[in-house]
Order: structure tokens, then C-alpha cells, then sequence
């Protein structure tokens, strides 16, 4: 068996150089790049039937040292990946082209269409990623829709059945509000915690803190205070705190179930974004006379005191813990409201920008 060269084929695209080695059947191939020097061994069938075939070549500027090869019952395959991503004038260091070596015209392409074949096949990727974000985009905005809808129809419902007894019943509604409205209210309440969950998932573009100081701030209240305490359920400030939760949510909730099929009525926008601004402080003053409510009978009942030793006294009275929550309650107002006064800004700067 002699040893020949085989002919060689090449082509390049921006970060690849394509080798075809023209020998069928090869076996015992040995390939290799060592100081990006290409060196190739290996028995087949070529032009002068089975023999064993070597050549070298030393690529004009740096290659990865490693190769990928595929031998076919026709070829050998070769392809090797440039350092930078870059167009070669021509394969090897040397300049006189060696005789073996000659373009691959399956696969050859000049510097601009391999630029336009690159293009297409980014363009191709953009399009199947976007295409495979589309059905995820919908169970995400069919999730927020459902969520949202079923959270006006709870706050709808209190609000409603709230209004109607305060107009037939007068002031004698506000007596009884818990025990008309409280089973919807803990379950609205309860759902409410997938507000915190769903920007902790990246689902809704906003932050994780004013919607965990929002819904554990009425948590407290509602479990804690009135949930806990029959004392406190019927109290006339259960009526004011429920009515000022539910006035903002009839707003805020249609107004996110638009956003989800990409609608907007500007008057709901305008709501969601101005009634707050009373309604916030209203509905923290109204929380914090709960709280100051309930310290006595928090007091007289030592309902959630923690038992201390001897030493120290009877017990620790639960009332330390409000008088601490309504120091937060002060401070979470102040940090919501920061938060809800740049959110209007940021979406009444941004309808005005679209406007111009
Ligand atoms: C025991 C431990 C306790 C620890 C806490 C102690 C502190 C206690 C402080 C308590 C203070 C609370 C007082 C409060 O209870 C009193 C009242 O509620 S009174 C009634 C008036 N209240 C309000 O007006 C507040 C209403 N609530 C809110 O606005 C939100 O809960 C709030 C988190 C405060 C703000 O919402 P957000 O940050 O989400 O702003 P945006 O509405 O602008 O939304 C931003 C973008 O996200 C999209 N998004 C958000 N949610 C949804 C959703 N459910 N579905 C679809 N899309 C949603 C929204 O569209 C925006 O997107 P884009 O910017 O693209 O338009």
C-alpha cells in the first residue's frame, strides 16, 4: 500500500471551514489540529484504488483545536470552527494554493451570500422562538384574565350587596358587614396571595414588595383583627375598611383583565391610576382604628399573649405586636404610595409619549 494525498475540498461560512476529503470508505482515520496545523490520516478507496492517504494544512488564522468528522461510504467530512468569527481570503498560510486542495462548489458561497444565508438562519431562529413563546403567552394572559375576573366578581359582589344595605338599611348596615360579606372577603383575601406569587414567577412586570406589604397588610387585618377577635366584627369600622378595599379592587381588576387582551379604556386607566390617591390613606387610617380597637380587647381577653416565666411578669401582651403594626402600617403606606404615585407617573408619561 503507498502513501498519497487525497483531494480536498473546502469552504467556509463566517465561523466554519467545511474540508471534503475525497476518499470512500476510509478507515482508521487519525485527524487532528496541533498549532493549527490540520494534519489527516487514513486508509480508503481513492483514485487509485485502497491506499492510505495523508495530507496537512495550516490554516491562515486560528482555528478551534477541535474537529468534527463524518466519513460516508463517498467522502470524508470535515468541519472546523474558526477562533473569530470572521471571512478568510484563503485557507492556508501559505499563499500558492496547494495542489491537492480546491473549492467545494456544493457548498461554496462568496462573503455576502454567506452573510444573507446567516441572516436567514437567525431570522429562522427568532421566528420559532417567538412562535414557541406564542402558546405560552396565552396560558399566561388566559391564567391573569381568569385570576382577575374571578377578583371583580368577589369585590363586585361586596361592593354591590354593601351599597344596597347601606341604601335600604342605612346606618344600621354598617353593623353587620362581616357577617354578610366575610366568606367572600376571606376567599378574595386568600386568592389574593397569587399577587405576591405571580411577579415572584416574572408573570406580571412589577415588583414583589408592595404586593406582599399590600396583601399581608389587609391579611392582618382581616384575619387577625376581625377574623379572630367577634368582639371586633361588629364594629361600624369593618364597614369602612371593607368598602374602601372593594371601592379600589371594582377598578383595579377590570383594568388588569383589559391589559391581558391588550385593551385599553382610558377612563378605567384613569380610575385605577387617580382613586387611590384618596382611597389609600383612607383605607390606612381606617385599618389603623381597627387596630387601635382591638388593643383592649387584645388586653382584657389575652387572646395571642405569649405566657412569660414568673420572673418577668404574667404575660406578653399581643398589644405590643399592634402597637409595632401600626408603625409598619405607617411605613408601608408611605413605601406603597411612593410605589403607586411612580407607577402613575410612569403610565400617564407613557400615554403621552404615545400621544406625541
Ligand atoms: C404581618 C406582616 C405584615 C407586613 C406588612 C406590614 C405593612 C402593612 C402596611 C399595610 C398598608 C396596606 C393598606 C391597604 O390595605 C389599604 C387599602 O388597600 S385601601 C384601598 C386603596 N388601595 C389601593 O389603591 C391599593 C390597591 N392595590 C394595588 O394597587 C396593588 O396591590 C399594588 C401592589 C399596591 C400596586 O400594584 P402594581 O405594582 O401591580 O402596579 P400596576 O397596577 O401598575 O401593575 C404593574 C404592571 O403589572 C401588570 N399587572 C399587575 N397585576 C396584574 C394582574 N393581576 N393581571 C394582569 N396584569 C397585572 C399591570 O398591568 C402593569 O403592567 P404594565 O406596566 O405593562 O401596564
Amino acid at each position: 500500500m503507498q502513501t498519497l494525498t487525497p483531494h480536498v475540498f473546502w469552504a467556509q461560512r463566517h465561523s466554519e471551514i467545511y474540508l471534503r476529503v475525497e476518499i470512500s470508505d476510509a478507515k482508521n482515520l487519525d485527524i487532528n489540529i496541533r498549532e493549527n496545523v490540520l494534519y489527516f490520516k487514513g486508509q480508503g478507496h481513492g483514485a487509485k484504488g485502497e491506499n492510505e492517504y495523508e495530507f496537512s494544512l495550516e490554516f491562515l488564522n486560528p482555528v478551534e483545536p477541535e474537529i468534527k468528522h463524518k466519513s460516508t461510504q463517498r467522502q470524508v467530512n470535515i468541519t472546523v470552527r474558526k477562533q473569530k468569527h470572521c471571512w478568510w481570503n484563503r485557507l492556508t498560510m501559505q499563499e500558492r494554493k496547494p495542489l491537492f486542495l480546491g473549492p467545494d462548489f456544493d457548498r461554496w458561497l462568496d462573503e455576502s451570500d454567506a452573510e444573507m444565508e446567516l441572516r436567514e438562519k437567525e431570522e429562522k431562529i427568532n421566528k420559532i422562538s417567538i412562535e414557541s413563546r406564542i402558546p405560552r403567552d396565552r396560558l399566561k394572559k388566559g391564567y391573569l384574565f381568569m385570576y382577575n375576573l374571578v377578583q371583580f366578581l368577589g369585590f363586585s359582589w361586596i361592593f354591590v350587596n354593601m351599597t344596597v344595605r347601606l341604601f335600604i338599611l342605612q346606618e344600621d348596615s354598617f353593623y353587620d358587614t362581616f357577617h354578610t360579606t366575610a366568606d367572600v372577603m376571606y376567599f378574595c383575601q386568600m386568592l389574593a396571595i397569587a399577587e405576591v406569587i405571580n411577579p415572584a414567577l416574572g408573570l406580571v412586570r412589577t415588583g414583589v414588595m408592595p404586593a406582599f406589604i399590600q396583601v399581608m397588610g389587609r391579611n392582618f387585618v382581616l384575619f387577625v383583627i376581625f377574623g379572630s377577635l367577634e368582639e371586633m366584627q361588629n364594629k361600624p369600622v369593618v364597614f369602612f375598611v371593607f368598602y374602601l378595599w372593594s371601592a379600589i379592587e371594582i377598578f383595579r381588576y377590570p383594568f388588569y383583565m383589559l391589559t391581558c387582551i391588550d385593551t385599553e379604556w382610558k377612563t378605567l386607566t384613569w380610575l385605577r391610576y387617580t382613586i387611590w390617591i384618596p382611597l389609600y390613606p383612607l383605607g390606612v387610617l381606617a385599618e389603623a382604628v381597627a387596630v387601635i380597637q382591638s388593643i383592649p380587647i387584645f388586653n382584657d381577653t389575652k387572646f395571642l399573649s405569649i405566657p412569660l416565666p414568673e420572673t418577668l411578669g404574667s404575660f406578653l401582651s399581643f398589644s405590643y405586636v399592634l402597637q409595632l403594626y401600626l408603625l409598619l402600617m405607617f411605613l408601608g403606606l408611605y413605601s406603597n404610595f411612593r410605589h403607586l404615585y411612580k407607577q402613575r407617573r410612569r403610565r400617564f408619561r407613557m400615554k403621552k409619549r404615545k400621544a406625541n
